[in-house]
């Protein structure tokens, strides 16, 4: 490369090239070496140099800047390299005899440490050609290194990835230790060179010459691979070239001109193996370029093969094949005659025909089940997606109203037969009865087989189903069946909450207390007489007598009241019931038209007889506001209950008391209740045994439940001790309890307030025939909001905080101890004092100066001034030897050494030792 060639190609005049112009170099790839060295280091470390094709020398430029002054550094090419300073440079061609007599007299009995060869023949330049292929010359640099390299020395060189590239790579792992591969960065992507590193050199001390002969090296083995064309009709398939470039082709773009394409005999493998069709032979000029069908989209696909398409190939090849009929280098096919239609079908046996028929069907039949199976997964799929974007609910897609095997989980068909469609028609516009699947039903179950727990919480699902039809829906007698759905599922969570109660109380202390507190009978609320059983008919009863007598209105009604089942859990709906039921009691007898005249009559008070014999229960005695005279009256009836003494003590004392009543302590007032009560239970029986004549008044009598259970009877000892203990321990812990004292204390509730405060509806709430685990939930959820004040909540404040002050146990404990030794001392002085008094042979002047002695040496115990902080201070570094005030040391101190602080260590330890050795004496 003698002469500097012009670099006018697209993007060859890059950054390394401006790089190399301002920094001085003479040619772009001194950077390569930069490079190399960079990533090698090795230039640093050598001192002897040879580069073999190093003109126009900015190899050289680099190795005299890296490497150590007064190196030796040797450039040889064919081309001259203008001087360089320290660079010994000549003109040879590195491949003969004389290039190694001029190095050798050149380098006398030194030995290179770098070998380079940038080498590459000179492919169309204006001088003669070299024989030499690239990798004959990197052989022969080869060759020169392995005489002139010292051993351990490194050899670079430049070499394209061609079908002797391995045999090269073979031989230079041969002889050195180290080999490496690389592509610098500032070589061009599009150059097929790279750069083989070889390092530690073996320098064995025979090489056999088949090692260096190029003949050997690159003998033929052909892979087929090279020049493999790219498959025009896969062009997006690159397959990868291992074999590299051609021989004497380092370039990666290829062009060919249009007419060989034309006359090629393999026109796709042409197509695959170059980059642009020119038309500048005459061939091409005469044939091609004027003919019609060389339009413009073929020149283009021309100019560019290497993006080109299928299609753009087989335009090309359709080109070609136009082209070669034009010019006659082809003749178009005769058409051929029209084949006869004579198919000969070969006829088949029955049994064959049949068998191959199924085969087929089945077949079919099986790709399309396949089909189908893909379809619905998608489907499936599809919606999914949709309902995770939001786009639809699970109702839509129909997800939710299949069960397992296609069946639904309910249907509206007995609604439908009830006529239930019509009244929703009627009543909500919007739910379009039609769009239901009629295959629906509701009383089917399709739970077979499965675990409880799954059953039970398919059916929870399936009641919550009902539920909300039922809100919707009037349901006649077409849900009874439903019904009796709804109690099986009642039964089974019954069931299920006895199991998990069972269990609970398997583990759980607490639990069993509760229940055996259960089974003494606590009150657990009011009970109603009769059965339970028959409670629930009558119920039922009732239900329907409401809901009967109007479909259409009560249709109407229906979505308002939200169904009477909800109310049923809601105690107003219970208290009404009752009230109801209760009116028809058989065992309520009416009065006739005579006793009601006379309960119409007034009496003196003014009230009607009737009024008065009301308020004459013992229920309002004792209540504020009550006159004088009833008081009287109440008294004289009470006195003729000569039966219960304790009784008319007690309704003295009140009478006596007046309104000092509501200031009556908790045990009065529950004993209070419990004697009114007692009063009435008995009026109620007397009423029911008709004993008494004169009581007109229908009496309900009190059910065994009341008589017993249900009330806190304060005649119990037992419990009455126990509840008064919870009650001083307990009860006023809460902030709500803590209100309550204050209000009573402050007298700012009365008792009649107290009562009026009980009457909420957890108190009337009916319990019976509501499951065990409602009740349970309702114990926690269902509880009266009891007022609260500020006052009440700091002085529960306060106490908690006076509980969180508290020492902890040791604390107080060691507080107590010192204490008692106080205690001790003090008593110890004093028996002291005593006997120093009690001494006769002394006069009182020696007796008061031992007992202030004495007192002096107790207070002096105890009033000890706190020694002084002597700081110790280590002799060592700047403090040993040191005979004036350490640095940094203010107040008292005291050297010492290591020594010291162990001596005196041992002192104590030897003097406890003493001590205790003589208290055993
Ligand atoms: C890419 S240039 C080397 C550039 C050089 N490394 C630099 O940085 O300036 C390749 C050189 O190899 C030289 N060359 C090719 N064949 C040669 C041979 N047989 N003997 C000596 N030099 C040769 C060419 O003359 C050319 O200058």
């Amino acid at each position: 490369m003698g002469k500097i060639q012009k670099k006018t190609g697209k993007g060859r005049l890059d950054k390394y090239y401006h790089m190399a112009k301002e920094q001085g170099y003479r040619a772009r790839s001194a950077f390569k070496l930069v490079q190399l060295n960079k990533k090698y280091n090795f230039l640093e470390r050598s001192k002897v140099l040879i580069d073999l094709c190093a003109a126009p020398g900015g190899w050289l430029q680099v190795a005299s800047k890296m490497m150590p002054v007064s190196s030796l550094i040797v450039g040889v090419d064919l081309a001259p390299i203008k001087p360089l300073p320290n660079v010994i440079t000549f003109v040879e061609d590195i491949t003969t005899e004389k290039c190694r007599s001029t190095l050798r007299s050149t380098l006398k009995t030194w030995k290179a440490d770098v070998v380079l060869h940038d080498g590459a023949p000179n492919v169309g330049a204006a001088w003669v050609q070299d024989a030499f292929t690239q990798s004959e010359l990197v052989l022969q640099s080869l060759k020169l290194a392995t005489e002139f390299l010292n051993k351990g020395g490194s050899f670079v060189t430049k070499v394209f990835r061609s079908k002797d590239y391995n045999n090269l790579m073979w031989v230079f792992q041969q002889l050195f230790k180290k080999v490496e591969a690389t592509k610098p960065p500032s070589s061009r992507n599009v150059s097929a060179e790279i750069f083989v590193v070889c390092r530690d050199f073996l320098a064995p001390k025979k090489i056999d010459p088949k090692f260096l002969d190029p003949k050997h090296v690159f003998s033929e083995v052909d892979t087929g691979m090279i020049g493999q064309p790219m498959d025009v009709f896969h062009p997006e398939k690159h397959k990868r070239q291992r074999e590299g470039y051609e021989d004497g082709n380092y370039t990666l773009h290829k062009t060919m001109d249009a007419w060989e394409l034309i006359t090629a005999p393999d026109p796709v493998a042409t197509l695959g193996s170059v980059n642009q069709f020119t038309f500048q032979s005459d061939e091409s000029r005469q044939h091609l370029i004027n003919s019609a069908d060389t339009t413009e989209e073929i020149k283009a696909c021309c100019a560019d093969l290497k993006v080109l398409g299928k299609k753009d190939f087989k335009s090309l090849l359709k080109w070609r094949l136009n082209i070669r009929l034009a010019v006659g280098l082809d003749k178009k096919p005769e058409p051929k005659p029209v084949a006869q239609e004579t198919v000969e079908i070969a006829a088949l046996d029955d049994i064959e025909a049949v068998e191959e028929h199924a085969a087929t069907a089945a077949a079919e039949e099986s790709r399309q089940d396949r089909i189908r199976r893909r379809q619905k997964n998608e489907r499936v799929q599809k919606n999914v997606q949709r309902m995770q974007l939001g786009m639809i609910i699970p109702t839509d897609i129909g997800l939710e109203q299949d069960g397992p095997d296609g069946q639904s989980l309910f249907s509206l068909t007995k609604i439908q037969k009830a006529g239930g469609l019509k009244k929703v028609r009627k009543g909500d516009t919007d739910i379009d009865p039609e769009e239901f699947n009629p295959d629906m039903d509701m009383g089917e179950d399709i739970v077979t087989g499965e675990t409880d727990s799954k059953a039970i919480s398919r059916r929870k699902s399936k009641s919550m189903v009902k539920e909300d039809i039922d809100a919707q829906f009037v349901v006649d007698d077409a849900m009874d069946s439903d019904n009796d759905g709804d109690a099986e599922l009642m039964e089974d969570l019954d069931d299920m909450y006895e199991q998990y109660k069972e269990r609970q109380l398997e583990r759980d202390a607490k639990m069993r207390a509760k229940a055996k507190r259960e089974d003494k009978g606590e009150w657990k609320g009011f009970k109603k007489n009769g059965s339970g059983d028959e409670d629930s008919d009558s119920e039922d009863d009732e239900l329907e007598a409401v809901n009967a007598p109007n479909d259409d209105t009560s249709d109407s009604e229906s979505d308002s009241d939200s169904g009477a089942d909800d109310e049923e859990g809601l105690p107003g709906a219970r208290i009404k019931k009752t009230i109801k039921k209760s009116s028809k009691n058989p065992l309520l007898v009416g009065l006739d038209d005579a006793e009601q005249a006379e309960l119409r009559k007034k009496t003196a008070s003014g009230l009607t007889k009737g009024a008065k014999m009301f308020f004459d229960q013992d229920v309002f005695k004792g209540l504020v506001g009550e006159d004088e005279e009833d008081d009287e009256e109440d008294e004289d009836e009470n006195e003729d209950d000569a039966d219960d003494e304790s009784n008319e003590d007690d309704e003295d004392d009140e009478q006596e008391d007046g309104e000092d009543d509501v200031e009556m302590d908790s045990d009065e007032e529950i004993r209070q209740l419990s004697k009114n009560r007692k009063a009435l239970k008995r009026k109620a029986t007397e009423a029911a045994e008709g004993d008494a004549e004169e009581d007109d008044i229908e009496m309900v009598p009190v059910s065994k439940e009341f008589e017993g259970d249900e009330i806190w009877d304060g005649e119990s000892d037992e419990e009455d001790s126990r509840k008064r203990k919870q009650i001083s321990e307990y009860s006023l812990i809460t902030a709500e309890a803590m209100t309550l004292a204050q209000s009573l204390v402050n007298k700012q509730a009365t008792k009649a307030d107290l009562i009026d405060q009980g009457f909420t509806k957890q108190a009337f709430a009916e319990k019976d025939g509501l499951p065990a685990w409602f009740l349970e939930d309702e114990q926690f959820h269902n509880i009266p909001n009891l007022p609260i004040t500020k006052e009440a909540v700091q002085v529960i404040k306060d106490r908690m905080r006076a509980l969180d002050a508290r020492p902890i146990k040791k604390i107080a404990e060691a507080k107590a101890r010192k204490k008692y030794r106080e205690a001790q001392k003090l008593l110890k002085i004093q028996k002291k004092a005593d006997a120093i008094n009690d001494t006769e042979d002394i006069s009182e002047k020696q007796k008061s100066i031992g007992i202030a002695k004495l007192l002096a040496k107790a207070a002096g115990a105890k009033n000890k001034k706190p020694k002084k902080e002597v700081k110790l201070v280590v002799a060592k570094g700047s403090n040993k030897g040191n005979k004036g005030r350490p640095k940094g040391v203010k107040g008292r101190y005291k050297m010492v050494d290591s020594r010291m602080k162990k001596e005196l260590r041992a002192t104590k330890r030897i003097a406890k030792k003493a001590k205790g050795s003589n208290r055993k004496k």
